[in-house]
């Protein structure tokens, strides 16, 4: 299918990841690293769910991430020596030589695999990105089919992938848009639906 597309999600290690977010979990390091493993999870879980997805890769160096991962029937490939999340995501994209390639945020726990879904085609295989929901930032880049990744994902990388050509996709994807840095954006994820995981882990938001 010409919308079909191999997604590559990066998940820094947990005691490094969402130092933003580490009030919603009262400051508790092994609350907070399970905060950040669930929405991963569910993530990945929507993207597994999404019929345009033909395989989901995590990108991760955390052995505790790449064993839910492969709990899910994720497999994870680590990091390069190079630090950074590009050059994470383009070993990614070298490593698995798809026709067609995406990556996906690992932060975005209400996301629904039918928004998803509907940014696949709307991309109408053009290389495209979805902004985050502030307009700022990136929550998904899609290579063309056969065309390089090329991520600029960072501050402004809604900016410097339009810069670079790609073509901001601008659906009513509310989940796809809503990545969480924050506990607002937590707050925000919790009103669109909380994946499984993330509920789980946040039981105080939940009750
Ligand atoms: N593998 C890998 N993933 C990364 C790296 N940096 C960021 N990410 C992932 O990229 C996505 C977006 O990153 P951010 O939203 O900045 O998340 P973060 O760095 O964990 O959060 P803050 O500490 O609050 O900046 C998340 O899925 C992160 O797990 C990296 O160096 N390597
Ligand atoms: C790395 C990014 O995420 P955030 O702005 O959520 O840190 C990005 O949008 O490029």
């Amino acid at each position: 299918m010409r919308d079909e597309v191999d997604l590559v999600v990066p998940v820094k290690t947990l005691d490094r990841a969402k130092t933003r977010l580490t009030s919603a979990t009262g400051g508790d390091p092994v609350s907070h690293a399970a905060l950040a493993l669930a929405l991963a999870m569910d993530t990945v879980s929507a993207a597994l769910r999404t019929p345009g997805v033909r395989r989901v890769v995590t990108i991760t160096s955390d052995p505790a991430v790449a064993a839910e991962m492969a709990a899910l029937g994720v497999e994870s490939i680590p990091e390069p020596a190079q630090p950074g999340l590009n050059e994470a995501l383009v070993h990614g994209a070298r490593t698995l030589r798809s026709i067609r390639i995406g990556a996906l945020q690992a932060d975005l726990p209400a996301l629904r695999s039918d928004e998803l879904q509907a940014a696949l085609e709307a991309a109408n295989a053009r290389r495209a990105f979805v902004p985050d929901r502030q307009g700022t930032g990136t929550t998904l880049l899609l290579a063309a089919p056969g065309g390089e990744l090329d991520p600029r994902f960072g501050v402004g990388s809604a900016g410097h992938h339009r810069d670079s050509g790609a073509i901001a996709l601008l659906g009513p994807w509310p989940s796809l848009r809503c990545d969480v840095d924050t506990e607002e954006d937590l707050r925000l994820a919790s009103m669109l639906g909380l994946g499984t995981h993330t509920a789980n882990a946040l039981p105080a938001w939940t009750t």
